[in-house]
C-alpha cells in the first residue's frame, strides 16, 4: 500500500506535535478542496493533549466540523464520555459554531437507536445515496492493548457489519457506538495516534503479515484510496522496525 505511512517519534510529545502538524494540513487541505474539514475524534486519553494544543491554534472554526468514531455508551456529562472530554480539551475552548459538533447520541437508553440515528444524521449531512460511507477529511483513531480500534473490539459482532455506517460496539458488556469498518476505511485520511510500551504487542500484531483481524481489529483498517497514517511514539513502536 503506498498510502500507508509510518513514523516513529522519540516520545510522547514529540509524538503529539507531529499529530498537531498532520491535524493541520488535513484541515487546510480539506478547506482549500471543499470549503469545509469534516473531523473524527478518538477518545480514550492518548489524543487529550493533542486536542489541547488544537485549542490553541486560530483556525476558521465555521468551517471546522467534529464527529466521533466511537462513543461510549453514557450520558454526555459522565467522566467517561468521549464527548466530554474532547468538548473540556479543545472544544468548549474554541468559537466552533455549536451546529458544527455532532456528537454520537447516547440518550435513547437503547444503542441499536442511537446508532441509526448517528447513521441517519451522518446520511443527511453527508448527502449519501443508500449503501454508501462518508468520506471524512480525516478520523483520528486509537488502539487498545487488545488492538481494538474505535469501539471495534475483539470477537465482537461490529466487526462484522459492513451494511451500516454505525453500529453498536461491545467492551466486555459495556455497550458502545462506534463506526463501522467500512465508515473508517472511506476516509480520505485515517490517523493513529498510539503512544506508550503497552502497545508493543498490538503493533506486533496489527503490522503482522499474518494474523486474524477478528483477534486484532486495527487490522481491518485498510482504506483503498485514503491515506492510512501511523503516528507511533519509541515506546510504542520501538520494536516494530519501521518508520
Ligand atoms: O473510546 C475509546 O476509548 C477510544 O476510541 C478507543 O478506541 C481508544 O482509542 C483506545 O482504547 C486507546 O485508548 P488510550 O488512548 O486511552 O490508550
Amino acid at each position: 500500500m503506498n498510502n500507508k505511512h509510518v513514523e516513529v517519534l522519540p516520545d510522547k510529545t514529540a509524538l503529539i506535535e507531529r499529530a498537531r502538524e498532520r491535524v493541520l494540513s488535513e484541515i487546510r487541505t480539506a478547506i482549500e478542496r471543499s470549503d469545509r474539514a469534516t473531523i473524527a475524534l478518538a477518545g480514550g486519553g492518548t489524543p487529550k493533549p493533542l486536542y489541547e494544543a488544537l485549542a490553541k491554534e486560530a483556525l476558521p472554526w465555521d468551517k471546522i466540523h467534529i464527529f466521533w468514531g466511537d462513543e461510549r455508551y453514557v450520558p454526555p456529562d459522565h467522566p467517561d464520555s468521549n464527548q466530554r472530554m474532547a468538548r473540556e480539551a479543545w472544544l468548549d475552548r474554541v468559537p466552533l459554531p455549536p451546529e458544527n459538533i455532532h456528537p454520537m447520541p447516547t440518550g435513547a437508553a437503547n444503542p441499536a437507536v442511537d446508532a441509526r440515528t448517528y447513521e441517519q444524521e451522518l446520511q443527511a449531512f453527508f448527502e449519501l445515496e443508500s449503501g454508501t460511507f462518508p468520506k471524512f477529511d480525516l478520523i483520528l483513531l486509537g488502539i487498545g492493548d487488545d488492538a481494538h480500534t474505535a469501539s471495534l473490539f475483539p470477537g465482537t459482532e461490529a466487526l462484522q457489519v459492513r451494511d451500516r455506517l454505525v453500529t453498536v460496539g461491545n467492551k466486555d458488556g459495556q455497550a458502545r457506538l462506534t463506526f463501522t469498518v467500512p465508515s473508517i476505511d472511506a476516509a480520505r485520511c485515517i490517523l493513529f495516534l498510539v503512544s506508550g510500551a503497552g502497545k508493543q504487542e498490538a503493533l506486533d500484531r496489527i503490522f503482522a503479515p499474518e494474523a486474524n483481524p477478528f483477534v486484532y481489529p486495527a487490522r481491518f483498517v485498510q482504506p483503498r484510496e485514503g491515506q492510512l497514517w501511523w503516528l507511533l511514539d519509541d515506546a510504542a513502536g520501538r520494536n516494530l522496525g519501521v518508520g
